[in-house]
């Protein structure tokens, strides 16, 4: 970390800007006998797309589901487009959205059905053109009338970011989006991310193992370990700190505790 980094993770909320859409302030959530989130603070501004590197077990979707407002926070604070979470979620969840492949909509529902249901739970305005627009959208049009549980991986994943998006969210949440996706399909699918983006100045937090599509999509990249934040910086700034031409040569000096350029110098 920079000094710069050290003097931004030692602010508190209310120093940050009131206009980030994401605000993490000394986060911590135990699990019994495992602290799976360890005092993390982060701001994250309108606009940006970001993305939360870690292994497995590292903290991201702990982190994710705290700030939906699906997990309690052991202790600290989240804020959602200035808004406190889980306390002032009813304000907020309207305007963002989430994705998962490891969370499956009703399989016997066709997709059309899907996308109707969670269009209304969302109360989306004119809800048949919204979801027309997705199918041509993320080509789903094929499929449409099928159950869910007869497509796919990649088609359930396409649908799973037509339902992430059917509320044109200001923020967006995605657990691995392009998992279960052929390289075009996935590449296609990030295109989209970024139009979606710069089309609705929408801010994308998303936790992801592919290093090529972080590099690629985001401006940002915090690398968790273990609960806590290891890196905080652009995709660059982190792979000239870690002397490293790629994110995934980065990731694993982080995952194989070599710090930096000269730690590595000694494990060879
Ligand atoms: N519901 C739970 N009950 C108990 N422990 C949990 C629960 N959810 C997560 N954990 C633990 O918390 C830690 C962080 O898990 P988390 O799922 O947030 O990591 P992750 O970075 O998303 O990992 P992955 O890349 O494998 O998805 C892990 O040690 C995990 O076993």
């Amino acid at each position: 970390m920079t000094e710069n980094d050290k003097a931004s993770s030692r602010l508190t909320v209310a120093d940050r800007t009131p206009s980030a859409a994401i605000e993490v302030d000394h986060l911590v959530k135990d699990y019994k006998q495992t602290r799976a989130v360890d005092g993390i603070s982060f701001s994250i501004a309108r606009g940006s797309i970001t993305g939360l590197l870690g292994g497995n077990g590292a903290g991201k979707t702990t982190t994710i589901a705290m700030i939906m407002g699906l997990v309690l926070p052991t202790s600290g604070r989240v804020r959602v487009l200035g808004h406190r979470m889980p306390e002032e979620s009813a304000d907020v969840l309207g305007r963002m959205n989430f994705e998962s492949p490891y969370v499956d909509m009703p399989m016997r529902l066709t997709v059309r059905q899907n996308l109707t249901i969670f269009g209304k739970l969302y109360a989306v305005k004119d809800l048949t053109a919204r979801i027309a627009q997705l199918a041509g959208d993320l080509d789903l049009n094929e499929f449409l009338d099928r159950a869910n549980g007869k497509l796919s991986a990649g088609q359930k994943t396409r649908v799973a970011l037509a339902k992430a998006l059917i509320n044109q969210p200001e923020l967006l949440l995605l657990d691995e989006p392009t998992a279960s996706l052929d390289p075009d399909t996935a590449d296609w699918v990030r295109a989209h991310l970024e139009a979606y983006r710069k089309a609705h100045n929408a801010t994308i937090l998303l936790a992801s193992h592919n290093m090529l599509e972080v590099e690629r999509l985001c401006d940002r990249v915090i690398i968790m370990k273990r609960g806590r934040i290891e890196d905080d910086d652009t995709p660059d700034a982190i792979m000239a700190r870690y002397n490293r031409a790629t994110l995934e040569e980065v990731f694993l000096d982080v995952a194989r505790g070599r710090s930096n350029g000269a730690a590595r110098e000694v494990v060879r």
